[in-house]
């Protein structure tokens, strides 16, 4: 039986083209110029020794590590360091009304209800939790940071680790067969299915014809008691 259930943002509750073509672009632009404007920061500060970590170069200036995060930026790296720095930058861009959170239509009512049946949600992505925070809390329909009983990002680990399914099985307190996991990308839910979870993948655009995994193109046809 199903006791929590687990969701990607990125492609499952929210467009992939809100985080491509509106947060990682004001990111871009913004970057320099607000690591310049915010060094002293104590969480820039820390962000940026973590990079300098994950790169193995202590030494490395602020030239060079905005340098890097630029070639992450091209590249999607799920850096720990440069999504906890872009999710800083974000938060402007939520305050200022730069944008909202995306939210599929179908979302909102689904977590409601499961959230009513008794079940508990949580979110996993590779955007730090601070970000997931951000986009829920100022959503196209508003705070729904409400309907979640808690976060977890790459400090887990990554999302096509079978490890990280297994720690967030620990830290929830719950077997495998007891959690579902909603995604859109198939190695992701690969990854949870070998930790014992339940998967369902949802297809929001392109068809996966290499997938194993159950598909749904909604959250409306999730029925959680019949997975
Ligand atoms: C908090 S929304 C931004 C998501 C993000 O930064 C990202 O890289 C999406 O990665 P995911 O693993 O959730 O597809
Ligand atoms: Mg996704």
């Amino acid at each position: 039986m199903i006791r929590a259930i687990v969701t990607d943002i990125e492609g499952t509750t929210s467009d992939i083209r809100f985080v491509h073509q509106v947060l990682f672009p004001y990111a871009r632009q913004h970057l320099d110029s607000w690591i310049l404007r915010n060094i002293e920061q104590p969480e820039v500060v820390q962000a940026l020794d973590n990079l300098k970590s994950e790169r193995g170069q202590p030494e490395a200036d602020t030239a060079s590590l905005i340098s890097v995060l630029h070639r992450f930026m091209d590249e999607d790296r799920k850096s720990t360091a440069l999504k906890a720095l872009q999710g800083m930058i974000w938060r402007e861009g939520y305050l200022n009304g730069s944008f909202t959170g995306h939210l599929y239509p179908d979302v909102v009512p689904a977590l409601k209800r499961w959230q009513q049946q008794g079940l508990a949600l949580y979110v996993y992505s590779s955007g730090s939790v601070p970000a997931q925070k951000l986009l829920f809390g100022y959503s196209d329909a508003g705070d729904i940071t409400g309907l979640f009983s808690g976060y977890f990002d790459t400090r887990t680990g990554a999302k096509r680790e079978t490890g990280s399914y297994q720690q967030i099985a620990s830290q929830l307190g719950l077997e495998g067969q007891q959690l579902l996991f909603l995604s859109d990308i198939h190695q992701e839910l690969d990854a949870a299915k070998q930790a014992g979870w339940h998967t369902l993948q949802l297809i929001r655009g392109e068809a996966d014809s290499v997938s194993v995994h159950p598909q749904v193109s909604s959250f409306e046809q999730i029925n959680p008691e019949k997975v």
